[in-house]
């Protein structure tokens, strides 16, 4: 499998769940490389932002910032040498993320099979971004999809951010709970039309606020967790960002 590359190793790593649903677990991180989206302010950039392409980020306005050398940023490993990098944490609960995860789907399912088998107490929970559709493999070994569909404050085109197939399949799947990443009141308008559109479930949508330092997010803090009363939706925070701030492997 294709795993962003940090400090010469795969991105593994123990930490607790800092978004959505299982906010607070202990968890391993396995973060996948490569990316369908490109989300202007996405914080881990590393896995799609290639030289020569032509997407725009936030960060182009930081000194020092370039675009990435794809080899640089990935390593390959088998499912036995994630294993063996997992191997050391007494820790069953297992994150997959990106990246976009579902874009390994054979990989991760070896993976998810060969762990369960170890020890049926395994947890799953995969960070997608609910554009591409499980395989029933994958589907079968998953505990949970935390899906973070992308609005257009990404930068990404309707056309591959919006696939109604996803939607149907998400909405309909007991596992799946939507996160969306909120900056602004046009973005939470947003997010009730897609409910009202896709026919979401609103007791299983979280509002995140946008944001990679504690300053951001503490500054949209109390206005978006008033728009979650109104409208009934779960806040998360981002609360390794307040923990450990914006670093990788954490
Ligand atoms: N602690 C922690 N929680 C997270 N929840 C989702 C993450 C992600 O990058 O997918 C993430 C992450 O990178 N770290
Ligand atoms: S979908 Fe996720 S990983 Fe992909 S560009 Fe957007 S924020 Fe980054
Ligand atoms: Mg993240």
């Amino acid at each position: 499998m294709k795993i962003a590359k940090f400090n010469g190793k795969g991105e593994i790593f123990y930490t607790i769940q800092g978004e959505g649903k299982s906010l607070g677990k202990p968890t391993v991180f396995i973060r996948s490389s490569l990316c369908n989206l490109h989300c202007i302010w996405c914080d881990t950039d590393y896995t799609w932002n290639w030289k020569n392409t032509p997407y725009p980020h936030v960060f182009d306005q930081t000194p020092g910032y370039e675009k990435y050398d794809k080899k640089e940023q990935i390593v390959e490993l088998s499912t036995a040498q994630i294993i063996e990098e997992i191997a050391p944490y007494a820790c069953k609960n297992l994150v997959l993320t990106g990246g976009e995860p579902l874009l390994q789907q054979k990989a991760w399912v070896e993976l998810m099979a060969q762990l369960r088998k170890k020890d049926a107490g395994y947890w799953f929970e995969v960070e997608t971004n609910g554009t591409l559709l499980p395989s029933s493999e994958f589907d079968a070994l998953i505990d949970q999809y935390n899906v973070s569909p992308k609005l257009e404050n990404s930068n990404n085109s309707m056309k591959i951010r919006e696939k109604p197939e996803a939607y149907a399949f998400f909405r309909q799947s007991p596992k799946a709970w939507f996160k969306f990443v909120i900056a602004q009141q046009a973005d939470l308008e947003e997010v009730l039309e897609l409910i009202k559109k896709y026919d979401l479930p609103s007791h299983k949508v979280y509002l995140m606020p946008e944001g990679t330092t504690p300053e951001q997010l503490k500054s949209k803090q109390s206005w978006l967790v008033e728009q979650c009363k109104q409208y009934g939706f779960h806040y998360t925070d981002r609360l390794h960002i307040h923990i450990y701030g914006s670093k990788r492997g954490v």
